[in-house]
């Protein structure tokens, strides 16, 4: 599909906006002040003292030079007061330079731990959102700029600080400029005008671009992942795949990269124009003074001090304004982070309150059940009514795409049918709390996660409060048939697993699926779900898994997913699905005497084995 002409200045962000972006500043340094307040009080006590030190020293100067001159003038050698002014100054120098590495080490401890901070409510917030949000492209660019900026932020916090110490800089500086000569602010007006209009200009240009290719930055990871990865790579080598990603890649960041340089150019272009102007002004303002000193109104060290003060106040006012685009800019991604932090999921309704029986009394049951993905104008499924009663083991089967998937997410609620609704024991879900709600059940995805950490930490994942519970995890294990996999392991419970980290071992698809279904029985769960949870498991395995599952769960109430007839047979009942409707539900004996579908497939698949 050709991808449309972009144009970043479609959505550039004009000087207003970068200016109302200032407002979640606030916000931002109640967090950092929170993360360390002795920290970060330090650090604006020194940015204050070194704030005052620049004009008393060049003040010091002055004295020196006015001094030289008129013990000169006056053939008289008293060297004491002048060694003193020496001294006063060079303690100022080195108490100037200590405040400086003192403010920079408290910026960069300050700086880690807030980025650290971040990322913790990053991964908090994620968890909190509801399944729809998370598999929405909008969310994910949001996502990717909020945690773009993680390392962003901490300069941006320098930024600002210094910002505030510069404008006591200035000030102090100002007055002294004020005192001698107040014409000499005219000029030094007429030599900041151009860098503010140019900072004006550029305002929220790196940004807009930015954030116009935040889906292609995604891409362009996804790219270098796919291209180089140990879970891609055998695939990428077969096929020779490898110069195919490698141009892809290319051609989007290509693509990129000219419009960033064009704007890079452009910035460069007019800032050098602007500064021309600037440092004529600057130039003109020192010939002034040199004029006033020459002509006996101005004394020596006035020049210095003077000459010294204008051209630090310009520089000043320079940074300013042009730390004050870069600060637009670096809290527009602020904005992103908070609008992140501020998302709200349909999770933390009020209507979920009541609290869920003890023990199920009857059951689940999917009333007139219809359902389409958010955005989409499909039913998945639509119709669907069920029971799945009480201690009762209920089997799903259906082709690849039928909704038996959608069914279960429907059931724990990741989704909220469309139209219908879900009961347990008369009461629709949705009332009960949620939070419990999910602790009722054990389940088992299809594409489970393999995490890669210990095996201990796989297991336990299924009720992480339990990780110091070996006699449970050895339990969950011994009922799983992971027992095994952890005696092949030199470091067994203890091994990390995946080839990621240092001593990593990767396993066998069946051994995974063994570890994930142990963290299905960590957990005491009311209902156990499992989704193919068996599919890559050789037949004997899967048969012993199976017969375990059923003696191990008596009582307990489950949905097993299967393609594969010799399981499902021995579920209580199956349901068949097709397009999304159920087609016939009922034991394995009633339906294969229904001589409808299942019959079909289960005859097909027992012909397949003879
Ligand atoms: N997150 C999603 N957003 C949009 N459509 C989806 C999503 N997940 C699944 N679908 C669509 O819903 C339909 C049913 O998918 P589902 O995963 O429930 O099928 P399934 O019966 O479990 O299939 P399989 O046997 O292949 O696992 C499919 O057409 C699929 O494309």
């Amino acid at each position: 599909m050709p991808r449309p002409k972009k144009s970043f200045e479609t959505n550039n962000i004009n000087f207003r906006e970068s200016f109302a972006s200032l407002k979640f500043v606030p916000r931002f340094f109640k967090e950092i002040r929170k993360v360390n307040p002795l920290l970060f009080y330090s650090n604006v006590l020194g940015r204050t003292l070194n704030a005052i030190l620049p004009v008393v020293m060049l003040w010091l100067g002055k004295l020196i030079i006015d001094e030289v001159v008129l013990q000169i003038a006056a053939d008289i050698k008293d060297l004491e007061r002048l060694w003193m002014l020496v001294a006063a100054e060079f303690g100022l120098a080195i108490l100037s330079d200590l405040l400086s590495r003192g403010i920079s080490l408290s910026d960069a401890l300050l700086g880690d731990q807030y980025s650290i901070d971040t990322s913790v409510k990053i991964i908090k917030k994620t968890s909190e959102l509801n399944l729809d949000q998370l598999e929405d492209s909008e969310f994910y660019d949001k996502l990717e700029r909020a945690r773009q900026q993680t390392t962003g932020r901490v300069g941006l916090m320098s930024n600002i600080l210094t910002q505030g110490e510069d404008v006591i800089v200035i000030i102090s500086l100002l007055a002294g400029v004020v005192a001698f000569e107040p014409w000499l602010i005219i000029l030094l007006v007429v030599s900041i005008i151009p860098t503010i209009i140019n900072e004006i200009k550029f305002s929220g240009t790196s940004y807009s671009l930015a954030r116009s290719w935040t889906q292609e930055r995604r891409e362009l990871d996804y790219l270098r992942y796919a291209g180089a990865s140990d879970v891609t790579a055998k695939e990428v080598k077969l096929f020779g795949l490898s110069n195919y990603l490698a141009d892809r890649f290319k051609g989007l960041s290509d693509k990129y990269y000219l419009q960033s340089k064009r704007l890079a150019k452009q910035r460069a272009g007019w800032g050098s124009f602007f500064n021309v102007i600037g440092t004529a002004a600057y130039y003109g303002a020192y010939i002034f003074i040199i004029f006033r000193t020459v002509a006996g109104i101005f004394s020596l060290g006035d020049l210095t001090f003077l000459s010294g003060s204008f051209n630090r106040l310009r520089s000043k006012l320079q940074g300013f304004f042009t730390r004050f685009t870069a600060i637009t800019e670096s809290a527009l991604y602020l904005q992103d982070y908070f609008e992140f932090l501020d998302l709200t999921s349909a999770e933390s309704s009020p209507d979920g309150k009541l609290d869920l029986p003890e023990k199920i009394e009857s059951g689940f049951e999917f009333k007139n059940v219809g359902f389409k993905y958010p955005k989409s104008e499909k039913w998945v499924v639509r119709h669907i009514n069920f029971e799945l009663r009480a201690g009762e083991k209920l089997a799903f089967v259906g082709e690849n795409g039928a909704g038996k998937t959608t069914l279960i997410k429907l059931l724990l609620q990741f989704y909220e049918p469309t139209e219908g609704e879900i009961l347990l024991d008369g009461i629709p879900i949705k009332k009960y709390d949620q939070a419990a709600y999910r602790q009722y059940f054990g389940v088992i995805f299809q594409d489970f996660v393999k995490f890669e950490l210990t095996l201990r930490e796989n297991i336990a994942m299924g009720e992480i409060g339990e990780i110091g519970n070996q006699e449970r995890i050895d339990s969950a294990a011994e009922k799983s048939l992971a027992r095994e996999v952890v005696g092949d392991l030199p470091l067994g419970y203890s091994q990390p697993l995946g080839k990621r980290f240092k001593h990593g071992k990767d396993l066998s698809g069946g051994q995974w699926q063994k570890i994930a279904i142990a963290r299905a029985y960590m957990k005491d769960a009311e209902v156990l779900i499992l989704d193919e949870p068996t599919s890559a498991l050789d037949a004997r395995a899967e048969t012993e898994a199976f017969q375990r599952f059923i003696q191990l769960t008596e009582g307990k109430t489950a949905v097993i997913i299967s393609h594969r007839f010799s399981t499902v047979r021995i579920a209580d009942r199956i349901m068949v699905l097709k397009d999304g409707a159920v087609l016939e539900i009922g034991t394995h004996r009633e339906l294969m005497q229904n001589d409808k579908l299942y019959a079909e497939l289960f005859n097909l698949q027992a012909a397949g084995y003879q």
